[in-house]
This record gives C-alpha cells, structure tokens and sequence, in this order.
C-alpha cells in the first residue's frame, strides 16, 4: 500500500528577485493506493498532476508531507537507500518518441534492467531472455518479431508496448501512468488503456492515473477512486462511481460537464466557471481557492478555506462550503 500525506511541494522560480513568484504546486495532498487498485486524479491543465505523479515514483522531491511505501516512510531514508522502495511504483513514460534509447535495441532495453534483477536474486542468464519474451507476450507484442529492432522501426503503440514491459521488468506493485503528457493518438490511447486494466487484473498491479479526462478515469477504474484536483489541492475525493454519479463540488460539476459551463445553476451567480487564464493568482489565495470561479461563492467562501470533509448526505468528500447535487450532463464513458 502506498500512501502520501500532506504532500505539498513549490517550485522556486529563478527570476524571484526580479519580481518573479514560487509556483505552489501541491498544497497538502492526502491518498491512499490500495495493493491492487486504481486511483485516478483528475484536474485541469497546471493542477499539479504531473508534479504528483512524479513525487510518488520518486522522481521528484517534496517540500512536506510524507510517502510511506509499503509501512516504510520515505523522508527519514537516504536517497540511495529509497530507490528500492520507490523501484516498486514505475511511471509509464507516455511520450514514446523520447522514452525509448534509440541506440539500443529492444532486447538490450529489457536486458539491462533484467540482468540487474537476475543478479540480485540469484537467477540464472538464461531467465533473463526468457522473461523478456514473457514481459513482451504480456503487453500484446510478438517478442520474435521486435527483439532484434530498434525503437524507430516500431509503430508508436508498440514503442508504448514496450515501455510498459520495461516498466514490468523489476515487478512493481504499482504503475504510474500520467496521460497529461501523452503524446500518442486516440486509437492508440484507447488500447494502451485497455492494457493497463488487463495488465491490473492479471497481475495484480495497482495503479495511478493521471488525467484531465473524467472518462478515461472512470474507464480505467470504475472500481477504483477518484480524486479531483484543483490547483494543488484535492477538492473531491471519493469512489469513482460516486463522484462521477454525485459530484457535489462546482469545480467537479464544471469537469463533468464538459465544458466549463454549469448546467442547472442555482441562483444568484452567473452560470460561467470564470477561465483560470482569467485569474491573477497573486490575489486569489485567500478563502477557497475556487472561490473567484465559482458561481455559488459567498463571503465565506472569500475568506475561509474549506478542507476536505465527509458530507453529511453525500458519500464522499468534498472540500466546499455549499455542497450540492446540481444537474450536470456527465460524459460518456469510453468503450
Ligand atoms: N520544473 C518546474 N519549475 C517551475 N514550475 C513548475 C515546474 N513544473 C511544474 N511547474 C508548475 O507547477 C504547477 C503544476 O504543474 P504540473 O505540471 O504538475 O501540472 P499538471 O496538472 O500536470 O499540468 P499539465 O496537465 O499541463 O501537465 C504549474 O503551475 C506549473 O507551471
């Protein structure tokens, strides 16, 4: 099980003595990823997703909180002594074009990283070419007929293929997949994804995904949790069905819908989430944090931070101060 709480993280901008500002990119994340299941988080673009994922693969450092894997928390250990500890949580590099070493082969690519397990565990060489064959048969590709190319002789899919068997290859408990920097078509999306739940149910493997898209985390697990993130601060959190079927957050109502209109306003209020772009967040930090955006705010919500509670009529949580089920037209999920 991994869990993270109160995870916060600013990134520091170089130009600070000439005006420039830190950017707050997480504010105090609290989850949990259960051994074998799915959580997926969802926000617009510049929400500290990204940021996310990358803290909890360990490639990124944060500033408070902590990441406790498997009963063992993270800050207290030394780099060098986490790396086995974070080698169980592998993301998905979804950019197929720069994930690959375009001078190595695909059996050298799965070579490495398996000799280094072979050794530690004390297999024979022979395992190694036999659990590359494994790892590729398991993602859907012919191991006879990508072993012997390089990364550029492949389509994007397999290249994509072939990253998820890298990550597989030192047997992690939980795959990160962060599908904001995806750069590969729909089709393409689709089949990936559909890997990865197949990959979820066979294995056993849990997993974090990362999206902007509301129906991709409920395809990826309709089972699973869904949290909603906004501006570095999770505003909704509950299981995916629940959320998608009783959103009670303005933030998650405008997600839902789409576009970032409100359908079904209460009054008084404009029925527009204000665009973020529209926002000067220098001043915009006090009160909730959606609080200018939203057309549902009252005084409260511009001075007082709402943080995140069980509704009293709601099955999950949300961090608003007028928490209700308004009417949203949801999307569909994807097939
Ligand atoms: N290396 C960095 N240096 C400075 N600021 C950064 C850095 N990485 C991210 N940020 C800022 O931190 C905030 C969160 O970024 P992050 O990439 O985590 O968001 P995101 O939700 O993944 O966005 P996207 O969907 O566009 O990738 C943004 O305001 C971003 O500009």
């Amino acid at each position: 099980m991994i869990t993270g709480t109160g995870i916060t993280k600013t990134y520091k901008q170089r130009g600070n003595v000439l005006g420039g500002r830190d950017v707050p990119a997480l504010r105090g994340i609290d989850f949990t990823v259960k051994k074998g299941g799915a959580v997926s988080f969802i926000g617009e673009s510049g929400c500290g997703k990204t940021t996310l994922g990358r803290i909890v693969a360990g490639l990124e450092t944060y500033d408070s909180g902590e990441i406790v894997i498997d009963g063992t928390p993270m800050s207290p250990l030394r780099p060098k002594k986490r790396q086995p500890h974070f080698r169980k949580i592998q993301l998905i590099h979804q950019d197929p074009y720069s994930a690959l070493n375009p001078t190595r082969t695909i059996h050298q690519t799965l070579q490495a990283p398996l000799a280094l397990r072979a050794g530690r565990t004390g297999r024979p060489k022979s395992w190694i070419d036999d659990r590359a064959e494994e790892l590729l048969s398991l993602v859907g590709i012919d191991p006879g007929y990508v072993l012997g190319r390089y990364p550029h002789q492949l389509s994007g899919g397999m290249r994509q293929r072939v990253v998820i068997a890298r990550a597989l290859t030192v047997d992690p408990e939980m795959l990160v997949a962060d599908e904001s920097v995806s750069m590969i078509d729909v089709s393409m999306r689709l089949s990936i994804l559909g890997l990865l739940k197949d990959l979820r149910e066979r294995l056993g493997v849990s997993l974090l995904f990362i999206t902007h898209d509301i129906a991709t985390a409920r395809y990826i697990g309709e089972d699973g949790e869904l949290y909603v993130l906004y501006r570095g601060q999770v505003v909704e959190r509950g299981l995916t069905e629940d959320v998608i079927a009783g959103p009670v957050h303005p933030y998650t109502q405008s997600l839902l819908s789409a576009i970032p209109v409100l359908h079904g306003v209460e009054r008084p209020g404009p029925d527009r989430v204000v665009p973020l772009e529209a926002l000067d967040e220098r001043h915009a930090d006090a009160g909730c944090l959606f609080a200018r955006r939203c057309p549902f705010r009252t005084e409260r919500c511009e001075s007082e931070s709402p943080t995140l509670v069980q509704g009293a009529d709601v099955s999950h949580e949300h961090a608003c101060f007028h928490p209700r089920r308004r009417s949203v037209i949801p999307v569909e999920a994807v097939a």
